[in-house]
C-alpha cells in the first residue's frame, strides 16, 4: 500500500522535468503553489460533499484525488509522503486526547 505511495512519489519527482504541456502534474508546477493549494482545497471540498451524499464509490474517488493533489503539494515543497507515513508511525498508541493535553501544558 505505501509502496504505491512511493511509486506515485517517485512519478511526481521525475515530473519536475516534464513539459507543462504533456503532463498535467508538470502544468501545475508550473502555474505554482497556489493554483496547487487551490486544488487542494476544491478536493477537500468534493470530498466532503461525496462524504455527506455520495456513493462509497464517489468518496474514495474523490478521497483519492485529493490524497493525489496532497502528494503535489509535498513534491513541490521538497517533501514525500515518507515524511507523513513516519509522523503517523510516531504517533501510533499516542492518544488523540493525551497528545492534545500535552501541547495545552506548553
Ligand atoms: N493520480 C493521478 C491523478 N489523480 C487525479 N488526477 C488529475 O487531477 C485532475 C482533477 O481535477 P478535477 O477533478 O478538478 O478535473 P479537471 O476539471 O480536469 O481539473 P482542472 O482542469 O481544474 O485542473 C484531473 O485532471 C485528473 O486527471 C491525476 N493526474 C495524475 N495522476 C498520477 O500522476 C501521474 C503523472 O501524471 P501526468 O503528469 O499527467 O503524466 C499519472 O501517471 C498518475 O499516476
Amino acid at each position: 500500500m505505501t509502496d504505491t505511495l512511493e511509486r506515485l512519489a517517485e512519478v511526481l519527482e521525475a515530473r519536475k522535468q516534464a513539459d507543462p504541456d504533456s503532463s498535467y502534474v508538470a502544468g501545475l508546477y508550473a502555474r505554482g503553489l497556489d493554483t496547487i493549494l487551490k486544488k487542494v482545497g476544491e478536493e477537500a471540498t468534493e470530498t466532503v460533499i461525496a462524504a455527506k451524499g455520495g456513493s462509497s464509490e464517489q468518496l474514495v474517488y474523490e478521497t483519492a484525488d485529493l490524497w493525489f493533489h496532497t502528494l503535489v503539494m509535498l513534491a513541490h515543497q521538497g517533501l514525500g509522503p515518507a515524511a507523513v507515513l513516519s509522523e503517523l508511525e510516531r504517533r501510533f498508541g499516542l492518544s488523540g486526547l493525551d497528545e492534545k493535553a500535552a501541547r495545552q501544558q506548553k
